[in-house]
């Protein structure tokens, strides 16, 4: 039998469409209801490596010329975020100077990962891409983090994978992610499919996000994530729902 009620599951639950009252975010495939007070935003990854010309991506041969939406939507997110008090965590994707956490041979990253294949082809470039300390790791100068946001290390394509995201997250009564950044297919869907597995409804900000590879890759991973794993939303729609409160 189909039921139509509001299914209420630990802090969230499908929004009945008469509820005036929720904050009920338009989102594919179906609305979601976002209280700020279980919610978090999520910036994956928005470091010069990965959304600035001559980082990372860019010089890997990745099509970066249309990251600058994405910075601007997200700056947009997070105001919005912090006027409503909902938690902000960036995360910085990269590894120490001598590469040591990003695995050596014995790691399957050593052999998939695209910086550490470019440095291999153009030793010139050792020491320069994501690591930290240069400008490459650095988060992009528009989104420099503010006092009370989280700024999380990582050094593979999860933020849930060796990090303290899901204590940070639990502690704080978090069940919903808002997710930005880049890329789309690797690090923001990584993470939110890591985040699906562990019982947290994940939404990606289209407009805030940027694929890495051709742009059918972003179709493709916002394809998948709404048909399998999370919702799909805009940055209009986000920041409309609470811009009274904002
Ligand atoms: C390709 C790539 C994506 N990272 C991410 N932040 O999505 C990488 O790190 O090599």
């Amino acid at each position: 039998m189909v039921t139509t009620a509001p299914i209420e599951i630990s802090g969230y639950f499908a929004a009945d469409e008469g509820d005036k009252a929720a904050p009920v975010l338009n989102a594919k495939p179906e609305p979601l209801l976002l209280d700020p007070a279980n919610t978090a935003v999520i910036v994956v990854d928005l470091q010069n490596a990965y959304a600035s010309k001559m980082g990372y991506l860019d010089k890997a041969g990745f099509d970066v010329s249309t990251t600058e939406p994405v910075i601007a939507n997200t700056l947009k997110v997070l105001n919005t975020a912090r006027a409503v008090g909902m938690p902000v965590v960036f995360f910085q994707n990269g590894w120490d100077p001598e590469y040591k956490e990003a695995g050596g041979p014995g790691s399957p990253n050593w052999y998939k990962s695209n910086a550490l294949k470019t440095m291999r082809k153009n030793p010139e470039l050792m020491g320069s891409l994501l690591a930290k300390g240069t400008w490459d790791y650095d988060l992009v100068d528009e989104l420099t983090p503010q006092a009370g946001d989280i700024v999380i290390p990582k050094t593979r394509y999860s933020g849930f994978y060796n990090t303290n995201l899901d204590s940070m997250l639990r502690s704080r009564g978090i069940r919903n992610l808002v997710f930005t950044g880049i890329a789309t297919n690797v690090c923001v869907e990584s993470t939110l499919r890591d985040g699906f597995f562990l019982e947290y409804f994940g939404v990606v900000l289209a407009d805030a996000t940027h694929q890495a590879g051709p742009p059918e890759i972003q179709t493709a991973s916002l394809y998948n994530i709404e048909t399998f794993f999370g919702w799909v939303s805009q940055t209009s729609d986000f920041c409309h729902l609470f811009a009274e409160q904002a």
